[in-house]
């Protein structure tokens, strides 16, 4: 591409946008060169203003919107664009869903290298889901508030880690930011309520400002790795109502938490405005979507469903206290010991009629009603009679596994988080599934060693497994894991991903390996931002 123009920071630009990146920004181009532009939606004609020139791209943000898209709603959320957490706000959802189906065909089109009549032939659509009050989990960082960080470096007012605040000084003691992460930052945007989040979210988050201020309990600074709390993690069971709070910390303990702990059970989280995401709702939500064909769109908000009466609503109630223990500085959440003060470790949810046990370091869907139509096409995909037998790879606390337990023969799963093991073993148990059983550790380690233990003991391994399942994380497959089930040589092959990038070149791979690509659905498990899930029915080809 030929730049014929020198663009400069602040420059202004008119600009076309016809397309959107992952992050939510507007693209278009510019005298050969491609222009990132925050706040803009395909179909917009805008004004931009350079932030920043690289090679062939540059960044800017919309000074003048000189020509609004069909596509541009008005967010309903009052920090978006701010926060980092969702990136469309500003798009139709029924633009957004189809944007990601999009998205999903030309990943496998041009990077996986299918043939693009293909693509959409094998493809069966996109499953939208509600927009507001989809998540069960929530990690919100925890900052000093600036002016106290300021306070502190200068020397001010003496801070006593835990020690009771003195009457007069909690008032002005209002030291805590709590929110999300802003756009491409760690500042904190601090929000009333984030919408895709749980209601009663911001009654527990001001219960613990308020208990923070009462004991001078320090927010994290990460300039210079000191003050206490870092994050706070809520996950809840939208059919129990059973909530956990784990609070992150860089420290080992934390100071007065049964004085939290007793505020929290004082905490009235049912009252008539409460719980939005009442298992009555996600009942409405599979109705409408059973009633829906596959190609749904945008069928879960429909206002006919009057039967779901707040009356059937579940009780919220936290089960539990924890503390997670995190002294490295860096990005990581979570640090590797987790410990339950008070309550339970785990709260209890179910999806389908299968009931799970999830402790807070283990791996567990955010949007359950969605959840409910991947495990369900997963199944589908699988096909299975009662014969089969099946590795489910990136099992985390066994979800899919018990899924498909409850129509194959045999079922192995594996995970490398030990925790999600232990509740997967529990869930298991708890659900009558005798023919699972589950491995700890990398997929990329025990999938390939299995292969090698049954060569060892003469087993023809290309006749061993019909099924292989696999989840992974964004980042996609090792190839020592897809290696080893190539080698397995199963008949069909469920990929769930959360990358359609990812996916799209594990399917490169596996299709050079002799599979091929027979169906797929997105399945909008993030609505609002610009993740999507996809699954994927990868069938053998030679027998
Ligand atoms: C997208 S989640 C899927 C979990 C599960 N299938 C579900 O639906 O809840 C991916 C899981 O892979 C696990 N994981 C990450 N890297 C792994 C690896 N190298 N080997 C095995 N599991 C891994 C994570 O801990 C997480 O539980």
């Amino acid at each position: 591409m030929q730049k014929t123009k020198c663009y400069k920071k602040n420059d202004l630009v008119a600009l076309e946008i016809t397309d959107l990146t992952e992050e939510g920004q507007g693209v278009g181009k510019c005298d050969g060169l491609v222009f990132f532009v925050k706040g803009s939606v395909m179909g917009d004609v805008v004004e931009a203003k350079i932030l920043k020139v690289k090679k062939n791209y540059a960044y800017a943000k919309v000074e003048k919107l000189l020509e609004a898209s069909p596509y541009r709603v008005t967010p309903l959320c009052p920090v978006a664009g701010k926060c980092g957490g969702c990136q469309l706000q500003h798009l139709s959802y029924e633009k957004e869903l189809a944007w990601k189906e999009d998205r999903i065909a030309q990943s496998l089109i041009r990077i996986a290298g299918i043939p693009e009549e293909e693509v959409h032939a094998k493809g069966e659509g996109i499953l939208g889901g509600k927009t507001e009050r989809y998540r069960n989990k929530a990690q919100y960082p925890v900052q000093n508030r600036k002016e106290h960080r300021e306070e502190i470096a200068l020397g001010g007012r003496a801070f006593e880690e835990g020690k009771k605040a003195p009457e007069k000084e909690q008032e002005s003691y209002d030291s805590l930011d709590i929110g999300f992460y802003g756009f491409h930052s760690h500042r904190i945007i601090e929000t009333e309520d984030c919408l895709i989040n749980s209601e009663e979210n911001p009654l527990i988050l001001n219960c613990i400002k308020e208990w923070a201020r009462e004991y001078q309990i320090s927010g994290y600074e990460e300039e210079t790795g000191k003050g206490l709390l870092r994050h706070i993690f809520l996950r809840k069971g939208f059919v129990t109502g059973e909530i956990l709070l784990c609070l992150v910390l860089n420290g080992k303990s934390l100071p007065h938490g049964k004085e939290l702990w007793e505020r929290l059970q004082g905490l009235s989280l049912n009252d008539e405005e409460g719980s939005l995401q009442s298992r009555a709702d996600m009942q409405c939500d599979m109705d409408t979507q059973s009633r829906a064909e596959l190609h749904c769109g945008v069928e879960t908000q429909s206002e006919d469903d009057g039967h779901c009466g707040l009356n059937k609503k579940v009780q919220e109630k936290i089960v539990g206290l924890c503390i997670n223990i995190n002294e490295a500085r860096g990005n990581a959440i979570l640090g590797r010991e987790t410990r339950c003060l008070y309550g339970k470790d785990s709260i209890e949810d179910k999806i389908g009629e299968l009931s799970f046990s999830i402790s807070v370091p283990s791996f567990y869907q955010v949007n359950p009603v969605q959840t409910e139509k991947i495990y369900g096409k997963a199944l589908e995909y699988a096909a299975l009679t009662g014969e089969e037998t099946v590795w489910d790879c990136y099992c985390g606390i066994g979800t899919i596994s018990l899924f498909l337990a409850q129509k194959a023969k045999q079922v192995y799963g594996l995970e490398i988080v030990p925790e999600a093991i232990e509740n997967a073993k529990e869930n298991a148990e708890k659900n009558g599934l005798q023919n699972a059983e589950f491995f700890v550790g990398a997929a990329e380690e025990v999938l390939p060693k299995w292969v090698e233990e049954q060569k060892r003991e003469g087993k023809d391994v290309g006749n061993l497994v019909d099924v292989v399942s696999l989840d992974p994380p964004r980042k996609g497959c090792d190839k020592a894991c897809l290696s080893a089930a190539l080698e397995l040589s199963p008949k069909r092959i469920v990929y769930v991903s959360c990358d359609p990038g990812s996916l799209a070149r594990d399917m490169k791979y596996l299709r050079e390996g002799g599979y091929t690509l027979e169906k797929w659905v997105g399945i909008d498990n993030f609505p609002r931002t610009g993740h999507v899930e996809c699954i994927a029915l990868i069938q053998r080809v030679k027998s």
